[in-house]
């Protein structure tokens, strides 16, 4: 049972999994333990009847190779559907928007990487296409950074992803974070 949400959210709520790829995750940190929690996540949300709707680019890791494969223990399951894309924003230039709305989606619930590309990306475009969202506090990921001479290390973007996100706010749409041990009973 994903309990914790709201009992009204569950009926309308999809678990999104984005880009949790080989290729995208080397050097991420805690990938190993990110992409457990994500597959318990993904166990349960099949057993409470969630969609689960999966996310693959193929922008940086061409399809068919090793790179673009999902993460050992992560798998598209019999009827659950999958995004392909080449830009950070899942909706850009996919059908993700329409298969939602078609699955009657109001919520996603989301995992996956980056956290400071694809994750803050596709989340904040759901935000602006009208869904409540909950970032899975402990089910994003990405490596340090460096810019301009300034290094800024993957839990201190994990944070602050965390942190922007759980205090979103549209007109008429909640935002928040959960662990996964919080989204799952
Ligand atoms: O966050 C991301 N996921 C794919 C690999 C890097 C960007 C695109």
């Amino acid at each position: 049972m994903v309990a914790q949400l709201v009992p009204a959210d569950l009926a309308g709520t999809a678990l999104v999994v984005i880009d949790f790829q080989r290729g995208v995750l080397e050097g991420c940190h805690d990938a190993h333990g990110v992409v457990h929690r994500t597959a318990q996540l993904v166990e349960h949300a099949r057993s409470s009847g969630l969609p689960v709707v999966w996310v693959q680019d193929h922008g940086d890791f061409p399809i068919g190779t090793s790179g673009w494969q999902l993460a050992d223990g992560l798998a598209v399951g019999h009827g659950e559907h999958l995004i392909r894309k080449t830009y950070r924003d899942s909706f850009a230039e996919t059908d993700l928007h329409q298969i939602l709305q078609g699955l009657g989606v109001r919520r996603l619930l989301v995992a996956g990487a980056q956290s400071d590309y694809c994750i803050r990306t596709t989340t904040q475009a759901a935000a602006v296409h009208g869904y409540d969202v909950t970032l899975v506090s402990d089910c994003h990921t990405t490596v340090d950074a460096e810019f301009d001479g300034t290094l800024i290390t993957a839990k201190q973007i994990i944070a602050h992803t965390n942190m922007y996100f759980s205090g979103l706010r549209y007109p008429g749409s909640q935002f928040g974070i959960l662990t996964a041990a919080q989204a799952i009973a």
